[in-house]
């Protein structure tokens, strides 16, 4: 019978990465995605500018939209102080599935709570579900057409304060034109851009960083 490509990625890591050694769990990943098979992790040139901004914010309380098999979360998590949480939602159910093993490879699964269902709906439930007011970052990196639904979400759900940054991936390649438009012309915003590639590739893509004013 045969196995999809997230199953794979979890063999590899299973394989080639030490447990509760959350690199070599994001080297084992890379290995996999340049030398078997691409799969859409943030990767190892947008990974260290999405380390630098989780570094910069310091988030006692983080947001991931969109966990795949879960390197994100990892790379996320692994620079996250201790007492902080990165909750990460996820709509697939196949994908959250592994994504949960790769994050006990890596030995984070006290620091990461997965939340299997869809952005929209679990949004206004995050205040109730997790008992907290706002978040301090959030990033995104799901479904391109949910990127500004799922803003404006946040902000009608008062889950933003003066200062939260977000950070979202794929804003060329596949890209979030009306995202960006939002967030580069709203006054409520401070955007910048950061020029890179997609995963593994040598096409045109990039991270936005935006601070909401409040
Ligand atoms: C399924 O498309 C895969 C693909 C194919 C070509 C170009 C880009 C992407 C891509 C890259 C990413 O980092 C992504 N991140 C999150 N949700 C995505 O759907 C996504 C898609
Ligand atoms: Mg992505």
């Amino acid at each position: 019978t045969s196995s999809t490509r997230p199953q794979r990625l979890l063999r590899a890591v299973q394989r080639k990465a030490t447990k509760g050694d959350p690199q070599s769990v994001i080297s084992a990943i890379d290995y996999f995605c340049r030398n078997s098979e691409w799969a859409m992790n943030v990767g190892d040139e947008k990974g260290p500018i999405l380390d630098s901004v989780v570094c910069e914010v310091s988030p006692a309380t983080a947001l991931e939209l969109g966990t795949y098999c879960g390197y994100s979360s990892v790379r996320i998590a692994r620079l996250l102080p201790v007492g902080t949480k990165l909750i990460t939602l996820e709509f697939h159910p196949d994908y959250a599935c592994i994504a949960r093993q790769v994050i006990q490879h890596a030995g984070l699964e006290d620091k990461i709570f997965l939340v299997e269902g869809a952005s929209g709906d679990l949004i206004p439930k995050m205040a109730d579900m997790f008992g907290i007011s706002t978040f301090d970052f959030v990033f995104l990196d799901h479904w391109k057409d949910r990127y500004l639904p799922d803003l404006k979400l946040l902000e009608e759900c008062q889950l933003l304060r003066k200062g939260s940054v977000l950070l979202a991936d794929n804003v060329i390649c596949p890209g979030t034109p009306d995202y960006l438009e939002y967030v580069r012309n709203s006054p409520r915003y401070e955007s910048r851009y950061f020029q890179s590639h997609l995963e593994y590739t040598k096409v045109e893509d990039g991270l936005e960083k935006s601070v909401f004013l409040g």
